[in-house]
């Protein structure tokens, strides 16, 4: 043991004494700027990688605790600069020129969904590809596609053994992620792609792909992952055989065909591909990358909103005293009118604390960072974290990786008070509206919030997500008694109060729970 440990010590002091002579010079630039302050991670290659994907909010606390709100490091090979507050957050997103984001959606994909390369680096995809999503998913045209998810989601939900065989009155109990996440999943593949998609047959392979999706990010070969590859290529099947039997050929249309019985929106976006040529296995990949997009978050969020709230008693009365209200004043008591509801109607005073909780969800369980590519050098102003003394100017250079963690804003005690525990009214403002503002160091603080991500990667689909995250909890605390068992978690250990399972902090985007619950449903109506 010990001549290992005196070789690991060599091998430690080595490094070390390596990157202290090669480590860049804070102030070598000849203009005065100063690079960003280096954060130590030695390990050749991966550099900071292991540290970062453990879990990026604690990465970003530490190295902000040590060097301030923006620092430098190399990870995978590259150069990476992090920035950690909310203000030189706002100015990497601002500077949408220099450090864009459309390099970084030329290369994920290709690892992640394995699409091939002159498929997500063809030249039209950025301006007619990418904002057709913007375009239909904006807050004004997402009606048609929020209120199919209404509907959707309220089928398959009504058609659940807790309806189905459950009277008024009577109990049924639920793991909770086995009860929900195929239903979201389901209802948002029939919003997108239509009836034609297998979405049922494809869940579990999705769901093991997901599960494994770090594998795929940190480019792990097949021979290292063989399961994560198979399903993976299940689904990828599975979406290829949709698009051959959906992609109607029609001389009268733009691009020669449509895809029948899916949304606007998929059907403009596969159209485009038969424009540009794109093999329907590539095709394919890109349906896996919006699926994608949107199922793991926003189920994610359904279910932290929901623990959080029935691990308390008060929260759970106050939030189905909201929605009770809710359901008679805003809907006359009328399903069909809750279901026909715009987005617009969920942002309303009278459903203030539900927004507030959507909110606290976001912030407490969320781990979202943007990355950019620097394309030109640029220059931040980076303030000290506790706001003293004068600003520092750092220059950020051509070629290297920007990453913005937004965890360490969510988790600023000076942002937040007691930034660990789940606050339901957090975000509600005195007139009793989600509008609270956010103050640091006596400066208010635009962008306290960054669940969606920002800038130019702001997370399209917001608009929709939020709509059916309200929507599923109000047709859930409408409809049932919910419960949150006290020996409900599945890792086989007796609860004594209603658990709230651990995060899985690796995940980027929201995170994921370690273990799932067992909730009961009585059914109200
Ligand atoms: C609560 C659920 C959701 C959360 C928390 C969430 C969060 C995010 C985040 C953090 C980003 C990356 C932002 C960045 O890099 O700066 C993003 C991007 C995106 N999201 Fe979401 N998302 C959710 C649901 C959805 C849904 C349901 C859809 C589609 C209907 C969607 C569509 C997109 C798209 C298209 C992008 C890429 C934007 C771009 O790069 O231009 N998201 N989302």
């Amino acid at each position: 043991m010990q001549p290992l440990l005196l070789i690991a010590s060599f091998v430690l002091a080595g490094s070390y004494v390596l990157y202290r002579t090669l480590r860049p010079k804070r102030s070598a630039n000849p203009d005065g700027l100063l690079d960003p302050p280096s954060a130590f991670y030695p390990l050749p290659y991966f550099g900071c990688a292991l540290a970062y994907g453990a879990d990026p909010g604690k990465f970003g606390r530490e190295n902000e605790l040590r060097h301030g709100p923006i620092f430098a490091t190399k990870m995978l090979g590259r150069k990476a600069t992090f920035v950690t507050s909310a203000p030189v957050i706002a100015a990497l997103y601002k500077n949408s020129k220099a450090a864009q984001h459309d390099p970084i959606r030329q290369e994920i994909p290709i690892r992640m969904f394995g699409i091939a390369p002159y498929a997500v680096q063809h030249e039209r995809l950025p301006y007619d590809g990418f904002p057709l999503f913007d375009k239909a998913l904006s807050f004004t045209s997402v009606k048609p596609l929020s209120a199919a998810f209404s509907q959707h989601f309220w089928k398959r939900l009504s058609g659940t053994d807790a309806f189905q065989k459950t009277l008024p009155g009577g109990t049924s109990t639920i793991r909770f992620t086995r009860f929900l996440f195929p239903l979201v999943f389901a209802a948002t593949c029939e919003v997108f792609l239509g009836p034609r998609f297998d979405a049922d047959g494809a869940y579990a392979d999705f769901e093991v792909f997901d599960e494994q999706i770090f594998k795929f990010l940190a480019g792990v070969p097949p021979a290292m992952a063989p399961a994560a590859f198979r399903s993976r290529a299940r689904v990828r099947d599975a979406l290829s055989a949709y698009l051959t039997s959906a992609w109607t050929p029609d001389a009268g249309e733009e691009h020669g065909g449509f895809l029948a019985d899916a949304s606007p929106l998929l059907s403009e976006l596969v159209g485009r591909f038969h424009g540009w040529k794109f093999a329907t296995d590539d095709q394919a990949g890109h349906l896996l990358s919006i699926i994608w997009g949107f199922q793991p978050n926003l189920v994610w969020t359904i279910y932290w909103l929901f623990l959080h709230v029935l691990q308390d008693e008060t929260r759970t009365a106050r939030l189905r005293a909201e929605i009770s209200t809710a359901m008679t004043g805003v809907f006359n008591s009328d399903l069909k009118q809750l279901l026909a509801a715009e987005p617009a109607v969920f942002e309303r005073k009278e459903f203030a604390l539900l927004s507030s909780a959507l909110n606290e969800t976001l912030r407490l369980c969320g781990s979202a960072t943007s990355m950019r590519r620097v394309v030109e050098d640029f220059v931040i102003t980076a303030a000290s974290t506790k706001g003293q003394g004068e600003p520092t100017a750092y220059l950020l250079r051509k070629g290297e990786d920007a990453y913005a963690i937004t965890r360490t804003v969510h988790m600023d005690p000076d942002l937040y008070e007691n930034p660990e525990t789940f606050q339901i009214d957090r975000f509600l403002a005195e007139d009793g509206t989600c509008t609270r503002k956010f103050y640091k160091n006596g400066k208010h603080v635009a962008n306290n919030l960054m669940g969606w991500g920002g800038g130019v990667s702001k997370c399209a689909g917001r608009y929709y997500a939020t709509h059916a995250v309200k929507l599923c909890v109000i047709l859930m605390f409408h409809h049932f008694d919910i419960q949150h068992t006290h020996n409900c978690t599945f890792d086989g250990r007796q609860q004594t109060t209603a658990a709230v399972p651990d995060m899985d902090m690796s995940r980027i985007g929201m995170l994921t729970a370690k273990a799932d619950v067992v909730l009961s449903l009585r059914r109200l109506v």
